[in-house]
């Protein structure tokens, strides 16, 4: 079983679409995949980002869905994990989050988790994103895109993985419609010498626009250079 966790620079990324989109390419491959939300803030009793993603995948709701294993943390008010939590009045359960994922991964081959915003967002006052997913040891996937500002967090993003030893397996650079072409293309060039120049791998997949709102997208993005060079998440 492999379980990768996808992060990205920042929230509104891309990361639910670049989530959704590796999950339908999985699937065309005939792997047995399933997504998780690990924290949604921002809805009551249901995660849209999930329900986004079991769209894009082009199936219902799976029994993990009802079963609350895919989506084992839910907050009301859209903001960080750690302040959704404190106006809630009750802190985040971690442990919930790892046992839920651990479950998954003894029923599914692939298990795609995704966070709350980006890479150093607060899980609670003292636990990052990037301390947590390290300490789960689950191997990552970077989204990033071509806007402006993109470098500057990609690469802190790369730098705090390094020194917690989080490995980016692959990085997902999405569709930029307000990106500079000449930009654009350059960031790619030099997120790739970046990946590499912090011990990363340097598989980069492009995600080009998901038309139609993504809901069972037609046609399969090759996600091959990401899964394929690493089917056992090492
Ligand atoms: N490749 C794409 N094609 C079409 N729409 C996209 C694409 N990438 C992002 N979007 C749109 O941009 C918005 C933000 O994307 P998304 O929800 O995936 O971000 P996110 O990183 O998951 O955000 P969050 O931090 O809230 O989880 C959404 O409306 C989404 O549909
Ligand atoms: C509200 C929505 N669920 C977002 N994914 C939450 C993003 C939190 C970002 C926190 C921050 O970086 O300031
Ligand atoms: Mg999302």
């Amino acid at each position: 079983m492999s379980v990768f966790f996808i992060s990205g620079i920042d929230t509104d990324i891309g990361k639910t679409v670049a989530v959704g989109a590796m999950a339908r390419y999985l699937l065309s491959q005939g792997r047995r995949v399933i997504t998780v939300k690990m924290i949604q803030t921002g809805n009551e009793g249901f995660s849209e980002d999930l329900q986004k993603h079991r769209a894009m995948m082009g199936v219902g709701l799976l029994p993990e869905d009802r079963e609350g294993l895919t989506a084992p943390q839910i907050l009301p008010f859209p903001a960080s994990p750690h302040l959704a939590a404190k106006l809630a009045g009750r802190p985040v359960d971690l442990a919930a989050i790892s046992s839920a994922v651990a479950t998954l991964a003894q029923r599914y081959e692939v298990v795609l988790v995704e966070g709350a915003g980006g890479l150093a967002v607060p899980l609670t006052e003292d636990v990052l994103t990037v301390d947590f997913a390290a300490g789960q040891h689950w191997p990552m996937i970077l989204v990033s895109s071509g806007r402006l500002g993109s470098l500057n967090h990609s690469i802190q993003a790369m730098e705090m993985a390094a020194a917690r030893k989080l490995n980016i397996v692959g990085t997902v650079y999405n569709w930029c419609p307000q990106g500079d072409p000449t930009i654009c293309a350059d960031s790619r060039r030099m997120i790739g010498v970046f990946l590499g120049r912090y011990g990363h791998r340097q598989v980069v997949v492009d995600l080009p626009e998901i038309r139609g709102g993504g809901d069972g997208v037609a046609s399969v993005v090759d996600f091959s250079p990401i899964f394929g060079a690493c089917d056992d998440g090492d």
